[in-house]
Order: C-alpha cells, then structure tokens, then sequence
C-alpha cells in the first residue's frame, strides 16, 4: 500500500501551521520528518493517521493494505500509552479484543508479535515491571498485532536515553529487515533520522513546507558501519535546519 499526501495545508485559527505539503511513501518505505519546533510535524502525521482533517488537500491510499490488515495506519506514540492494570499480553490482545479476535487466533498473533518483539519471556510482566525501552516495545508489538500497512510513528524514541535509544534502533532495523513495513517517523534526533530514513523530508519552520526531501540510498543494515558517509548527510540536513530552528526559537521567544 502506498500513501499519496497531496496538497495539505492546515490552520489553527488564523495561524497557518502546514501549507502544501506534497509527499509520496512507498510500499516498505521508511519516512523520517524533521523540521523546528512547532513546524507541524505531529499535526501533519494526525492529519495522515485521520485523526484530523485537513483544511485543504487529502490523504490517497494507493493498492491494497496487508491481508489481515484491522487497521492499516497504526499509530506509536511517545509516552507508549500502555494500560498499567494490564500485562504485556494483555495490552497486546487489548486492541485484538477491540476487532473481536479472541482464543487461538488472538494466542496465534500474540506468540508471534511477542517474538519479533523479543518478548516472549516477559509476557505475564505489568508495565510498571518494565524498562522504558521494554514499554516501547510492547508498543511496537501492539502496533503489528493490527498488521498495519503503515506505522505512524511521533518520536517514540525521545523519552527513552540515549543507550535505550540504541538498542530499539536497532531492533527497529532488525524488524524491518525481517519483515519490511512502511513508516512514518517524526524526529527532533538527526542521528535518529539517517540511520532509519530511507527518505528524510525536512520541513521548514512554521507553517511547514518541505524544503528538502533527503534520500538516502544505503541499506539500512549498514548503517552502523557507515558512520562517516552518514555524518555527512547528518551536516547536511542541520545546515537546512539550522537558519529555521533559530527563526522559530525567536518566533517562540517573541509569543512568550
Ligand atoms: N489542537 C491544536 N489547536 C491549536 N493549535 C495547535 C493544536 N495542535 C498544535 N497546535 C499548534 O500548531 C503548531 C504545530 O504543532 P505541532 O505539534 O504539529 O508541531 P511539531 O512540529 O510537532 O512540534 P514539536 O517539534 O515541538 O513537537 C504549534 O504552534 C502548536 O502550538
């Protein structure tokens, strides 16, 4: 499945946050968006995920989702957004529940996300038991129990540290190279950019536009071993971001 963004631009009130963001994410596609605080970046992936409407432009689904697919734009949000009460098989089958998947099948699904996850052994565990990094996975799980088609992802890396962030990068690649998914990523993190991004869409400061969409044509396996050519397209896109974050700290500055 692929996902067309055509045109969305959109106001809060009078103040314009997006305007004419046109955007392609292919089959098994990884999209980074960066851009200066309060750019609309979180707004622009509610705008893809439905949970807003645009004020002008739409959101076009090209082909057919995975079959199974409940719900084929999933979203993974930064505070993990885990029932504490419930464990990490119960907030897993929590949103098979809601489908009305129960018994073997529910089981079935739950074993193998849990696996992919690297959970299996943690699966009776509370979240309060958990490390942060841990809860993020139990996140990631419950997003591929529904199969998505695309996972849209808001910084779901920026409450963990910085070593928690390592390791879930580099489960996140694992996963993908496993069994490819198509994603939508928002990121203040550059590093956190190249290494995940098969296409990196800078945005400009408020109202965000694109300025540049950055690809990056290396396998993502490699990455790690490549630091230096990424360090280079890490430069590259904080001298894009860099005139615009400063504009948008002052802007921010001039409001408070
Ligand atoms: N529901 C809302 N009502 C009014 N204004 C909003 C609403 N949501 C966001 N905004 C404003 O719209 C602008 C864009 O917000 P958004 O959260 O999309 O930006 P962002 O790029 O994700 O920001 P950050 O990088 O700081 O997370 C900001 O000025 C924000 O204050």
């Amino acid at each position: 499945m692929e996902l067309i963004i055509d045109k969305i631009s959109h106001r809060y009130g009078d103040t314009p946050v997006l305007e004419g963001i046109d955007l392609h994410l292919r089959d098994g596609e990884i999209i980074c968006i960066i851009g200066p605080s309060g750019c609309g970046k979180s707004t622009l992936l509610r705008i893809v995920g439905g949970l807003e409407r645009p004020e002008s432009g739409q959101v076009l689904v090209a082909g057919e989702a995975p079959a199974g697919s409940l719900n084929p734009l999933t979203y993974i949000f930064q505070d993990f957004a885990l029932l504490p009460w419930r464990t990490v098989e119960g907030n897993v089958s929590l949103v098979l529940e809601d489908h009305g998947i129960r018994g073997g099948k529910a089981r079935a699904i739950i074993d193998d996300v849990l696996r992919r996850t690297k959970l299996s052994d943690f699966r009776k565990a509370l979240p309060r038991q958990l490390s942060g990094g841990m809860k993020q996975r139990v996140a990631i799980a419950r997003a591929l129990a529904v199969n998505p088609a695309v996972m849209l992802m808001d910084e779901p890396l920026s409450a963990l540290d910085s070593q928690t962030r390592e390791l879930l990068l580099d489960d996140l690649v694992e996963l993908w190279s496993r069994e490819r998914f198509s994603a939508c990523y928002v990121t203040h993190n550059l590093a956190e950019a190249v290494r995940l991004g098969h296409k990196i869409v800078v945005l400009s400061r408020r109202p965000g536009r694109v300025r540049q969409v950055v690809e990056i044509d290396m396998p993502l396996a490699e990455r790690p071993e490549r630091q230096a050519e990424l360090e280079e397209t890490q430069r590259h896109l904080w001298n894009l971001m860099r005139e615009e974050a400063r504009a948008a700290d002052r802007e921010l500055a001039d409001v408070d």
